[in-house]
């Protein structure tokens, strides 16, 4: 039986999270979600980047509902801690101190929405990154020549060339803001009709 195409909508303005799909080679469209992201002490690392997720995802889905749409959302945890996006240079040194020399984890919550068909896929992956101690570690020139303060934690992996990552655990997709790989196979399982192929240039 031939199956209805459905739209494929990254509820984000990550321009990781674009990059991440667009080699994984599906057709999709933007439309970032308009909404305060959820923080504060009462939630976990785990709650809160699924609780984000399904609101980026649900914002927009409420405008599209016809469409599947992929809400995604990145914390670093170390300990009971979790850390967003830096409010200010100030911050996100000081969040990079408190993980050097530290394992800590990184999260990233998807949430896939089809309001049409009331159907909803929720994930969580974890990834476990390890930091040089700081006396290893340039701050001052870290923070003067990587854009951190739209990051979490404070650091961005995909341009680290070992200035302060030693180790990755688990997926690297998931540190840079979307397990890929995950998501994929959660497209394939649960919305195999988004799964048209981008037009050739
Ligand atoms: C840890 C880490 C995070 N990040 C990014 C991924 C996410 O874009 C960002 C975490 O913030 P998020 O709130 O997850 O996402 P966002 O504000 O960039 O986009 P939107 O809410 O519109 O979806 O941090 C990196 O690019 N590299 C890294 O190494």
């Amino acid at each position: 039986m031939e199956r209805k195409p459905i739209r494929l909508i990254l509820a984000s303005g990550s321009p990781r999270r674009k990059d991440l799909l667009n080699e994984a080679g599906l057709a999709f469209s933007i439309e970032s979600a308009q909404v305060e992201e959820l923080s504060g002490i009462e939630w976990t690392a785990r709650e809160l980047c699924l609780a984000n997720a399904e609101l980026k995802a649900g914002e927009v889905a409420i405008r599209i509902p016809d469409a599947v749409v992929l809400g995604a959302d990145t914390v670093v945890a170390l300990d009971d801690r979790v850390f967003g996006k830096p409010a200010d240079l100030d911050e996100a040194r000081a969040m990079l101190s408190t993980l050097c020399g530290r394992v800590h984890e990184v999260f990233t919550g998807v949430c896939l929405m089809h309001r049409e068909s009331n159907r909803v896929c929720r994930f969580l992956e974890a990834t476990r990154v390890q930091f040089r101690p700081l006396e290893d570690v340039d701050l001052d020139d870290y923070l003067a020549t990587v854009h951190t303060l739209d990051k979490a934690g404070a650091y961005a992996a995909q341009e680290d060339n070992g200035r302060l990552i030693t180790c990755i655990e688990g997926l690297m997709s998931n540190v840079i803001g979307l397990p890929i790989e995950r998501v994929l196979d959660a497209l394939t399982e649960h919305f195999p009709q988004t799964l048209t192929p981008k037009p050739q240039d």
